[in-house]
């Protein structure tokens, strides 16, 4: 059963993190295996003559929220309601909190989220539109709403509390997996949900993901993240101990900052062909003092390609192995390219290793996608079935110019 969390972040104004961990979900956007899960976290603000509620939970759990809300405050009296991006996640149980609230609350977020509200849920009345970088003071506080469009939908904005320097980030900052803790006071929480942020960053904002080097940039540049208190974001864990961290890793993954000697290799293979050609490669890389992270589609495994667009942003190179499949590119491997090419297209060196039994067409078809993306082809080898001798000085040769590639 998924687990409520509330949680007080401040006294003054009074500042709640309500998060519910849903271990439920199996595939985020219907799409993406997430077997570690993933948090909503709303946040509710009660202020002099106000109570402000930051998003909401998925429509699953409309219920729970409204049950959770309530433990600290009357819906009844809510009279604000920040909508900082419209996808369900944030927002499906939104109709059930104004039904409980009377539709007296004011609705606030970006022009392109108040189109959005009405085409998903009907609601057009008490929404109001507001610019980038507009102020309101609600109650006692100055709240500054800044958009920050692609972080991820085009409707995207964030609230920054001004009196509290307290950033509520939404999509921007989250991360897949339920951590134990609700913050990033105990870095060893941290160290294991990292690697789940940047696969919530590749599958969710990868598509856009040079927004999220020009919006955290352009959220640095309003002077508002060097002295940050908080930031909140709409999964996973908060950021209150060193919150300027999660906002350099985005950017670092955003920018594809590789880890030293991390070669990602990919492949299928389907009675063991691609697999020989494979080895080679991974020799000559260890030989080379590389440290390869391997991703195989065999007859007993077939991982998750999130979990593989989730290695992309901080590996140096990519390996991608593949066999011919009725003149076309294994099925498994297309696919995998396909969303590679969609959601981790980064600027970085990448070796095909083909292989075929009569006309090989895998080799070259990649070839062509890569050399249409902004990955850097360095080589295709072809191999007929299993390598002969000299196909391996081959794909030791392929090997040393990608390397090279690397300046080493
Ligand atoms: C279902 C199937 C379809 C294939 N289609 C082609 C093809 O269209 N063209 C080709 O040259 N080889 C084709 N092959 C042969 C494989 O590409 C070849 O045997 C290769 O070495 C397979 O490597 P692997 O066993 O590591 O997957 C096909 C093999 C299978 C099993």
């Amino acid at each position: 059963m998924p687990k409520v969390w509330v949680e007080k972040l401040l006294d003054e104004p009074e500042l709640y993190l309500l998060r519910i961990d849903d271990d439920q979900i199996k595939y985020f956007e219907a799409t993406w295996d997430i077997p570690e899960g993933i948090t909503y976290n709303a946040y509710l603000m009660k202020t002099e003559g106000a109570v402000v509620l930051f998003d909401a939970w998925k429509k699953d759990y409309a219920y729970q929220f409204l049950e959770t809300l309530s433990r600290i405050v009357d819906p009844k009296e809510i009279t604000h309601i920040i909508v900082h991006h419209t996808e369900p996640d944030h927002s499906g149980a939104l109709p059930k909190v104004l039904e409980a609230n009377g539709y007296n609350a004011k609705i606030i977020g970006t022009a392109f989220a108040k189109r959005l509200l009405e085409a998903f849920y009907g609601i057009k009345e008490n929404v109001h539109a507001v610019e980038d970088g507009e102020e309101l003071k609600i109650g006692s506080r100055t709240l500054r709403f800044i958009s920050v469009p692609w972080l991820h939908w085009p409707d995207t904005m964030i609230t920054y509390l001004v009196e509290d320097k307290v950033i509520l980030s939404c999509d921007a900052g989250g991360g897949y997996s339920i951590p134990e803790a609700i913050d990033d006071t105990n870095e060893e929480v941290v160290e294991r949900y990292l690697p789940y942020v940047t696969k919530y960053i590749v599958t969710v904002i990868g598509h856009y993901h040079k927004y999220i080097v020009q919006n955290i940039e352009k959220i640095k540049n309003l002077g508002i993240v060097d002295d940050v208190r908080m930031i909140l974001p709409g999964h996973g864990l908060i950021w209150r101990k060193n919150p300027q961290k999660i906002f350099e890793y985005y950017a670092n993954v955003g920018s594809g900052i590789p880890k030293k000697g991390k070669i990602l290799v990919i492949y299928d293979s389907m009675y063991g062909f691609v697999e020989r050609s494979v080895r080679i490669a991974i020799d000559e890389l260890q030989k080379l003092g590389f440290e390869p992270v391997v991703y195989k589609f065999t007859d007993k495994e077939a991982p998750a390609v999130s979990d593989i667009l989730g290695e992309v942003p901080d590996s140096e190179a990519l390996i991608i192995g593949a066999s011919t499949y009725e003149a076309n590119v294994h099925p498994r491997i297309r696919y995998t390219l396909y969303e590679l090419l969609d959601k981790a297209n980064y600027e970085k060196p990448v070796l095909i290793l083909g292989t075929f039994g009569w006309a090989g067409v895998a080799g070259r078809e990649i070839e062509t996608l890569i050399k249409r993306s902004r990955f850097d082809h360095v080589d295709t080898v072809e191999v007929r079935g299993r390598p002969t001798d000299e196909d391996e000085a081959k794909i030791r040769e392929g090997i040393r110019e990608l390397v090279k590639r690397l300046g080493r």
